[in-house]
């Protein structure tokens, strides 16, 4: 199956219109003002608009308020929430009444257990995102371009939609792709030159590799 693709923390037109050229299902605007790549709900608006129902806009939060929530969700009208604090499922459902509009938890994993905290998110949460945890001394909670070892995800459940996340770029995309069930990937530091500046040549090298892995059986 055709695995969606995320490329997230977008920030320039030239980038969005790069990544919806190559096959990008989804894209992922990020509101953390501690990220390299936050922008401010009125930017996402004006880069989600021209690709409005070409492809999903996501917007990422990180354990947001409703007066947060309310701005990005009247300015941006994302396609969907991605939730990745440490919002409760009771939040989640909160969020889902408020809204209406689908959410995808975000977990940090490093090891097999850590797959046992999304327990309580079944059946509340539309899907799942699984990233690396951030690294000592990170300020945030996700694009820190590490990975974590995907040979744990044979231990989740298969019927869980989730997509997979944390430093994944054009040289571990495929494997990424053959060794974990997951039905969608997500990127971003691996497509970019600097923090928070994505780079049209990384983005094209990306996408080769995806269709290289899918023309080998990944
Ligand atoms: O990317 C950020 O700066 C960020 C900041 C705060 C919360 C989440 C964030 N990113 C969420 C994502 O979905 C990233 O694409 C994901 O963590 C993978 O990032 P990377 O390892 O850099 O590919």
């Amino acid at each position: 199956m055709k695995p969606d693709i995320k490329i997230c923390g977008l920030k320039t037109s030239e980038a969005v219109d790069r990544a919806l050229a190559r096959g990008a299902t989804h894209i992922g605007f990020i509101f953390f003002p501690k990220s390299p790549r936050h922008v401010d709900p009125e930017i996402a608006a004006e880069l989600a608009e021209p690709v409005r129902g070409r492809v999903k806009i996501v917007a990422v939060t990180v354990d947001a308020s409703n007066e947060e929530l309310d701005d990005i969700v009247h300015l941006l009208k994302p396609d969907v929430l991605q939730m990745h604090g440490h919002e409760t499922p009771e939040r989640i459902l909160q969020v889902k009444a408020l809204y209406g509009i689908p959410v995808m938890k975000a977990f940090s994993v490093r090891e097999a257990s850590d797959l046992e905290r999304i327990d309580p998110y079944v059946g509340v949460a539309d899907r799942f995102l699984f990233d690396a945890k951030a690294p000592a001394g990170s300020e945030l909670p996700g694009g820190n371009g590490v990975s974590f070892d995907w040979n744990i995800m044979a231990s989740l459940d298969a019927s869980v939609d989730y997509m997979l996340s944390g430093g994944l770029n054009k040289d571990n995309v495929g494997l990424a792709l053959a060794s974990t069930r997951a039905r969608g990937i997500d990127v971003s530091s691996g497509v970019e030159s600097a923090p928070g500046i994505k780079d049209i040549v990384m983005i094209d090298a990306f996408f080769d590799a995806i269709a290289e892995a899918r023309s080998v059986g990944a």
